[in-house]
C-alpha cells in the first residue's frame, strides 16, 4: 500500500486542437504537442496515472512538493494526502497549483481503482453507469464553413442532434475573433440554434467571460426568450458580487464558477451568497476528484445542481457518482473535427457515447483509461 515511486514521462502526440490567447481551442492542421503522464507506484507494484501539461508536473514541483508528501505514505489516505499537499500551496510562491493537486489526486484515485480492480465511480459510490452528454461546441471563429455565422452554429447543432446529443452548449465568439465580443451576435447564434433544433433540446451558453453587468443582463434576458437552460461565465468570475447581482436580476439560471480560484471553499461561498443558481466544479479547476466531490455534495446540501466542467475520465467518474449533476460535458466539438477519433495515446475513447446521447462509463479498473504505453515510449521526449 505504501507509495514508493513518483515519476513523470513527457511525450508528444498529434492533435488538430490549437489554443488561442485565452486558452480556447480551435481546429487547425495536425501538430505535435507535449503531454506529461504522472505515475504513482506502490511497494506492491500497483500503479495509478494522470495526464497533465508538462509544466504542471515539472521537476521542481514534483521534487519539492509531491515526492515529499507522497513517498512512504499509504496511497489509500487520499483525504490526508490531498490536505497535506494543499497546505504546501501557501508557502510555494504560487509554484504548486491546483492543476498539480488535481493530477496527483487523480492518480491516487486511479491507483486505488486499479489496485482493487474496481472503477473509481463505484469506489466513490455509483449513481449511474451511463450519463447524458451535452455537446460542448468550441468558441466561434472566422473560418469558412466553421463556426463563423449563426447559420454555421445552427447547421452544426442539427448534426449534433443527429449524432444523439440531447443538450448543446454554445461557446460564442470571443477575441481573437476580430469583431467579438458582440451580445447581438451571441443572441443571433442562440436563436438560430433554437430555431434549428426545436424546443426539445436543452441549450446553454458559455459566453465571453468579460462582459459588463449590463451586457450580461441583456444577454441573459435574450436567452430567457429562447428557453436556454443556463448562462455560464458571462462576466469575470473574480467578482462574486457581479454574479450575485446578475442572478438576482435574471430568471435564467446562472451557472458557476468555473475558473474562479478557491476550490470547493469558494464554491461554498458562491452558493451561500446566491451568486449562482447552479454550481460548477471540475477536476482540473478545484484540485482533483476529492474537492470536486466536496463541491458536488455541498451543492446538494443547498438543493442545487452542480455541473462538472470538462471531459475525460476523471470528470466522467465524478458525474457518474453524483445525483445532482445533469450532464457530462462532451467536447469541445467543431464541424472540422471528429471528436470520436479520440487521442493517439489512448487505445479507446474514455467517454463513448451511444446514439441516444448517453456516455457509458467504461467498466474497467480505476478511471478506465486504456493507455498506450508503447506509444508513450515511442514518442517520449523526457
Ligand atoms: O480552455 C477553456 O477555457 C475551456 O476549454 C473552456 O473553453 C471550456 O471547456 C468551457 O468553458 N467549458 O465550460
Ligand atoms: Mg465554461
Amino acid at each position: 500500500m505504501l507509495i514508493t515511486d513518483v515519476s513523470v514521462r513527457v511525450f508528444r502526440h498529434t492533435t488538430r486542437r490549437h489554443a488561442d490567447e485565452a486558452g480556447h481551442a480551435h481546429p487547425g492542421p495536425p501538430h505535435k504537442v507535449a503531454l506529461a503522464i504522472l505515475t504513482l507506484r506502490t511497494e506492491d507494484g500497483d500503479e495509478g496515472y494522470a495526464f497533465a501539461p508538462p509544466e504542471v508536473l515539472r521537476d521542481h514541483v514534483i521534487d519539492k512538493f509531491v515526492r515529499k508528501v507522497l513517498i512512504g505514505q499509504d496511497h489509500r489516505d487520499r483525504e490526508r494526502l490531498w490536505h497535506e499537499l494543499a497546505h504546501w500551496q501557501r508557502g510555494s510562491a504560487a509554484q504548486l497549483t491546483d492543476r498539480t493537486l488535481a493530477a496527483v489526486d487523480t492518480a491516487l484515485w486511479d491507483l486505488a481503482g486499479r489496485a482493487l480492480k474496481q472503477p473509481v465511480y463505484k469506489l466513490i459510490g455509483g449513481w449511474r453507469d451511463a450519463v447524458p452528454a451535452y455537446g460542448s461546441i468550441m468558441c466561434g471563429d472566422e473560418m469558412e464553413g466553421g463556426l463563423a455565422t449563426p447559420e454555421d452554429y445552427a447547421r452544426f447543432a442539427e448534426a449534433l442532434v443527429e449524432r444523439g446529443y440531447k443538450g448543446i452548449k454554445l461557446h460564442t465568439w470571443m477575441p481573437p475573433v476580430s469583431w467579438a465580443p458582440d451580445v447581438e451576435m451571441d443572441l443571433k447564434a442562440c436563436a438560430a440554434v433554437r430555431e434549428a433544433v426545436g424546443p426539445g433540446i436543452a441549450l446553454m451558453i458559455d459566453a465571453f467571460h468579460w462582459y459588463s453587468r449590463t451586457d450580461a443582463l441583456k444577454l441573459g434576458k435574450g436567452l430567457e426568450k429562447l428557453g436556454f437552460d443556463w448562462i455560464e461565465e458571462p462576466m469575470d468570475e473574480q467578482s462574486m458580487a457581479s454574479y450575485r447581482w446578475l442572478a438576482d436580476n435574471l430568471d435564467i439560471p446562472v451557472l458557476g464558477p468555473e475558473s474562479a480560484a478557491g476550490k470547493h471553499m469558494a464554491r461554498g461561498d458562491w452558493a451561500a451568497a446566491g451568486a449562482c443558481d447552479i454550481l460548477r466544479t471540475g477536476v482540473s479547476d478545484v484540485g482533483g476528484l476529492t474537492p470536486a466531490l466536496k463541491t458536488m455534495r455541498l451543492a446538494e446540501g443547498f438543493g442545487m445542481d452542480c455541473e462538472v466542467h470538462g471531459n475525460q475520465s476523471p470528470n466522467l467518474h465524478v458525474v457518474a457518482a453524483s445525483r445532482n449533476c445533469r450532464w457530462y460535458e462532451r467536447g469541445l466539438l467543431h464541424p472540422f473535427l471528429d471528436y470520436d477519433d479520440g487521442f493517439d495515446y489512448l487505445t479507446s475513447l474514455s467517454d463513448p457515447m451511444d446514439a441516444q446521447g448517453l456516455v457509458h462509463v467504461p467498466d474497467r479498473p480505476g478511471l478506465g483509461d486504456e493507455i498506450d504505453f508503447d506509444f508513450i515510449e515511442d514518442n517520449r521526449i523526457a
